[in-house]
């Protein structure tokens, strides 16, 4: 890093701004910092600072999909507290005291010294410690005070008061649909001596509870003493989130381990994906895919003001890369679009984002960019003294100098599906008649025909249905049941009315649909010989009989009964009226659709997903920056939200 660099100007973004840190090694005795090189760019009056990491003298390519990891700036690890404080927290600070929110979040690997950031040590006091003195200062000039709250949020669900850790807090939206946290306790600050008092409390409480989990003070500024104590004017967050840590890390081999560890990943990703979309100044922002981001939406949106630090460990650590990456991603509006020559160690460009990303990027790179020329050598230290000294008195922090971080594997468990499985996609086969081919969709292969002919004969209901459809909305009708709810032959009928002229062409999901219902076929003709054994072939299946279970509209009105219809393999397939049989085929297709759309989230190369109704080129991306935290990361539907898609939705399309 170059003292030119050093001098540029910073350019700080009025509303989300990414810096990162790089910690100090606990051991004095320790090398410095070779691991991670900073490089300096300056394009269209822009300044980024763009990092790349080596494992000794070997270049790390983090180029599979990022390239080079963009940041607003990034502080070395010669590089105080004190200097952050002044540097990017303490102008928030006026600002909250004129009324506007501002949010400080850490995040970063296990052990990246994002503690050591907000909380810091006796002799260097952290920006939560730097940043409430200043603003008691300011409460003492102006007719304001100041109160603090301080709770935990764990497997990113329940929220607790670490005043009071026997207080349950409740995340409400009151009637302007502004965040409540009711229950949550509040302190009004009067001094630094209270306030180590008050968080020193609050600290010692947390460390009862083992389970990692994202902490936050919240500073409110409250309006005039003496009139309405109680109405809070704006506040300044601080919220510490828990440390990354891949969750295939083979120490993590407890479940519940593993569970929370893929909880508190998925919360980081969303955060990250808020504060892009805000920077993006999309109209949609995620809020509510995680608790931390739902608790904080006031303060992140409006005029609200956001810095995400990320803390790199001074020492190798995978982590800190998928972290850095993570906040590049945001940062920049994109994780991919890299030149070459951004790869080279020594770049000094920002990426160059092709056209086709320019889309969803628009905005993120902001047009009233603010700058603000600051030297290294301005910044006054009288303050943090000061603050030592009086810390010292309390020695509220104790100090540990573990190196938490572990080199942790760096595969990417990464499966593309093969062409071979696309095949049943692929519009240019020709083989065999088709039954559902007026719509545009390719001919089926004579196997699969095959298969559907016997399952005509097993369910008679089953071909009719597509029969008396003109297209492929046959198909659909009977795949866009909602899966786990009951299913109704009205609810069939209108979702096949709703679809019907909606798509007049032949889509790639279509396709993928049509050859998924196929293989669901083939489960279920399986399914039909393992209950009758001594049944040789579908077309063996002695019909059903309608005779005494003649379809009425009681059948159709109760259905509920046929969901367990794929549990009744006890039950003689024979006594499976006509419906029964068409409801259970349906269910268990709309289960294997489901279960199909997440496996190619889990498995599918890019331009496969992108494929897929509802993913472009950003969630392509985000899937697999998430597949690399956890090889699996789309277990059910409800996984969906972690991309910013509904269950339902996607269960319409299905
Ligand atoms: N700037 C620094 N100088 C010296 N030691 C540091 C510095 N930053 C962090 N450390 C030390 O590194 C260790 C880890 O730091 P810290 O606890 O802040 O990490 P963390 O990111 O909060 O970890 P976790 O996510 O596990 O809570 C601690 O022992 C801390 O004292």
């Amino acid at each position: 890093m170059t003292g030119v660099a050093r001098k540029q100007e910073l350019n700080i973004n009025p509303k989300v701004r990414f810096i990162a840190k790089i910690r100090c090694s606990s051991h004095p005795d320790s090398l410095p910092n070779s691991w991670i090189s900073i490089h300096s760019n300056l394009r269209d009056g822009v300044f980024s600072h763009s990092l790349s990491f080596s494992l000794g003298d070997q270049p790390l390519d983090t180029s599979n999909r990022m390239g080079a990891c963009v940041v607003d700036y990034c502080y070395d690890q010669n590089e105080k507290n004190d200097l952050v404080f002044e540097r990017e927290v303490k102008p928030s600070i006026n600002e909250v005291f004129d009324g506007c929110n501002a949010t400080i979040i850490a995040c970063g690997a296990s052990g990246s010294g994002k503690s050591y950031l907000f909380q810091g040590t006796n002799d260097e006091p952290g920006l939560i410690v730097l940043a409430v003195d200043e603003m008691l200062r300011l409460a003492a000039n102006s007719k304001k005070s100041v109160a603090a709250s301080f709770y935990e949020v764990d497997h990113d669900h329940n929220v607790k008061d670490l005043l009071d850790p026997n207080r349950q807090v409740f995340v409400l939206k009151d009637a302007h649909g502004k965040t409540q946290l009711k229950g949550l306790s509040q302190v009004l600050l009067t001094s630094m001596p209270q306030f180590y008092n008050f968080y020193g409390r609050a600290t010692n409480s947390r460390k009862s509870i083992p389970e990692r989990s994202h902490k936050g003070l919240i500073v409110n500024v409250l309006s005039d003493v003496g009139e309405k104590l109680d109405v809070v004017v704006s506040k300044l967050n601080f919220v510490d989130l828990a440390g990354y840590q891949d969750a295939r890390n083979k120490s993590l081999d407890e479940h519940h381990l593993a569970e929370s560890t893929r909880k508190i990943n998925k919360s980081i990703h969303v955060i990250h994906n808020v504060l892009h979309s805000l920077k993006a100044n999309e109209t949609h922002v995620p809020y509510r895919e995680s608790k931390i981001t739902n608790m904080l939406q006031d303060s992140l949106g409006g005029t609200g003001r956001i810095l995400m630090v990320t803390c790199l460990n001074p020492s190798f650590c995978q982590d800190s890369i998928n972290m850095v990456r993570l906040a590049s991603r945001s940062c920049q509006g994109t994780s991919w679009a890299i030149t070459d020559s951004c790869k080279k160690a020594n770049n000094s460009a920002r990426p160059v984002v092709p056209s086709s990303h320019k889309i969803w990027m628009h905005g993120s790179v902001s047009t009233s960019v603010r700058k603000q020329t600051m030297s290294r050598g301005h910044i006054s230290r009288n303050k943090a003294h000061c603050l030592t000294s009086t810390m010292k008195a309390g020695k509220l922090f104790g100090e540990s100098s573990d190196l938490k971080c572990q080199k942790t594997n760096n595969d990417n468990n990464k499966t593309a599906l093969s062409t071979g499985e696309l095949s049943l996609f692929d519009e240019d086969k020709e083989s065999g008649s088709s039954i559902v081919n007026q719509g545009g969709l390719p001919p089926l292969s004579a196997q699969l025909q095959e298969m559907v002919n016997k399952l005509r004969l097993a369910y008679p209901s089953f071909p009719s249905c597509i029969d008396t459809t003109t297209r492929n909305d046959g198909f659909h009708a009977q795949t866009s049941i909602d899966i786990g709810e009951p299913t109704t032959l009205s609810s069939v009928r209108s979702d096949d009315d709703k679809r019907i002229g909606k798509e007049s062409s032949c889509s790639i999901a279509s396709l993928g649909r049509m050859s998924l219902i196929i293989k669901e076929c083939e489960e279920i003709v399986n399914d039909i010989k393992s209950i009758c054994p001594s049944t040789s072939s579908c077309g063996d299946i002695p019909p059903h009989n309608d005779a005494p279970q003649t379809q009425t509209s009681a059948d159709i009105g109760e259905p509920t009964a046929l969901d367990s219809s794929m549990r009744v393999s006890n039950r003689d397939i024979t006594s499976f009226s006509t419906w029964e049989k068409f409801t259970a085929g349906c269910t268990a297709m709309k289960n294997s659709l489901a279960q199909d759309y997440l496996r190619l989230l889990n498995t599918a190369d890019k331009e496969v997903l992108k494929k897929l109704k509802g993913i472009g080129e950003k969630r392509a991306a985000y899937i697999l920056e998430l597949r690399e935290d956890s090889p699996e990361p789309f277990k059910n539907l409800d996984d969906l939200k972690v991309i910013g898609l509904s269950a339902k939705q996607v269960k319409s399309w299905l």
